[in-house]
């Protein structure tokens, strides 16, 4: 019996150290899947969190691919970015050596006011904010935060600084300051920031460019007075605004009086030069709406909206005079002085009813023009306002 006995339970023996091996690697089958599992959990969550960031990051892109002007573009990288981001500190570095991009900007908008914006005259200054090289950097240090941000009083604690390249030559440089400590830190993948400089950049060089082409359509190359055409789509815009607002609208026509002598005695390069001087003196006596126009030759117009005729009458009269004492220096330095013919006109929606843009247009080009030719008549150097066509 205990023969048999001895001889089952050495028969089940195996049997039962199978099971218990059976048991452990099961269980560490499932502590393996456990594991696989958090593992799986923590590469797919960290997919997503890329794919969100990857969409934010080109819908961000696109967002300034978007960008229709120059001013929407900084109100994009300037406004927006930060909070899009959640940053406490935007600042862009433009380079601009001959200060062509503000000059062309201040004259399309005249009251362009970033404070975070800044304009640097050389590429040497620029390149100077670079000193480990002209790469994407990211930093803790607060003597190069401090730098960064133009030593202002900072309260960015880390900071990525983006270098905007175009055709190989740094254009400017993109400061993002946070208040998080670890946000920007030198272990930090970089390739969406890399992507978003790349991006930035386009976009800066693109805008700087089709402002240019636009303004360069509706500018008198000669004078930087606007031309003729510009002065026909504002003409057309206050026109629809006076209609609405009920208030007056004004014209000036401003001839040079014998304009063909100064050519013929002193040459066209000096009679370019008056023409500009024109220009120079008449612009500081008008308002920022107001428009002044280069119409063909040496004759000018000026935009008066919201102006009555007692009003353009005293302007046209600032204006004669201040052309009658200027003096300019011919190509040997002799000065030379000139007088100019005014004609003004002004359409009051209150006491002349007209029947459409087109008619309100031509009765004020055509009253200002021949009120001009009646300035001529009268002996030049003065001003006629003809009441009616
Ligand atoms: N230098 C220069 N001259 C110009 C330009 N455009 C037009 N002119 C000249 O302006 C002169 C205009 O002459 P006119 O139309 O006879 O008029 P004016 O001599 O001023 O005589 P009134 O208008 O009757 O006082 C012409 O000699 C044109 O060649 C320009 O861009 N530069």
């Amino acid at each position: 019996m205990d023969n048999s006995k001895k001889s089952s339970a050495q028969l089940e023996s195996p049997l039962a150290n199978n099971a218990i091996g059976q048991d452990s690697n099961l269980n560490q089958l499932l502590q393996e899947n456990r594991l696989l599992k958090t593992t799986l959990d923590e590469i797919l969550t960290s997919a997503q969190q890329n794919q969100a960031t990857q969409e934010k990051f080109y819908a961000l892109e696109l967002y300034f691919l978007e960008s229709q002007s120059y001013t929407s573009l900084l109100d994009r990288i300037l406004i927006d970015l930060p909070q899009r981001l959640r940053l406490v500190q935007v600042e862009l570095f433009l380079l601009d050596s001959d200060q062509e991009i503000q000059r062309q900007m201040n004259e399309i908008y005249q009251d362009l006011d970033y404070p975070n914006l800044h304009y640097i005259d050389n590429r040497t200054k620029l390149e100077a904010y670079y000193t480990d090289g002209i790469k994407l950097n990211l930093s803790q240090d607060s003597t190069v935060i401090r730098r960064l941000f133009n030593h202002s009083a900072t309260r960015s604690l880390s900071v990525a600084q983006l270098p905007l390249i175009r055709g190989h030559q740094l254009i400017g440089s993109l400061h993002l300051g946070s208040q998080d400590f670890n946000r920007f830190h030198a272990g930090l993948a970089v390739n969406f920031l890399q992507h978003l400089a790349s991006i930035i950049s386009v976009c800066i060089e693109n805008c700087i460019n089709q402002e240019k082409y636009v303004h360069l359509s509706l500018v008198d190359i000669l004078t930087r007075a606007k031309n003729r055409r510009y002065f026909f789509q504002a003409l057309a815009r206050e026109i629809a605004r006076a209609s609405r607002s009920m208030s007056p609208i004004s014209c000036l026509f401003i001839d040079i009086d014998h304009f063909k002598q100064i050519n013929d005695q002193k040459g066209h390069l000096t009679g370019d030069l008056a023409l500009k001087a024109v220009v120079q003196s008449i612009s500081p006596l008008l308002r920022r709406s107001d428009v002044l126009a280069r119409f063909g030759g040496e004759e000018f117009t000026v935009l008066l909206p919201e102006c009555r005729s007692s009003t353009a009458l005293e302007i046209a009269e600032r204006i004669r005079e201040n052309i009658q004492q200027m003096e300019i220096a011919d190509h040997i330095g002799h000065l030379f002085s000139l007088t100019a013919s005014l004609g003004v006109s002004t359409w009051n929606p209150q006491a002349q009813h007209l029947q459409s843009a087109e008619a309100i247009q031509n009765y004020l080009i055509n009253t200002a023009d021949k009120a001009v030719y009646a300035a001529k008549q009268a002996g030049r150097n003065c001003i006629k306002h003809l009441i009616s066509a």
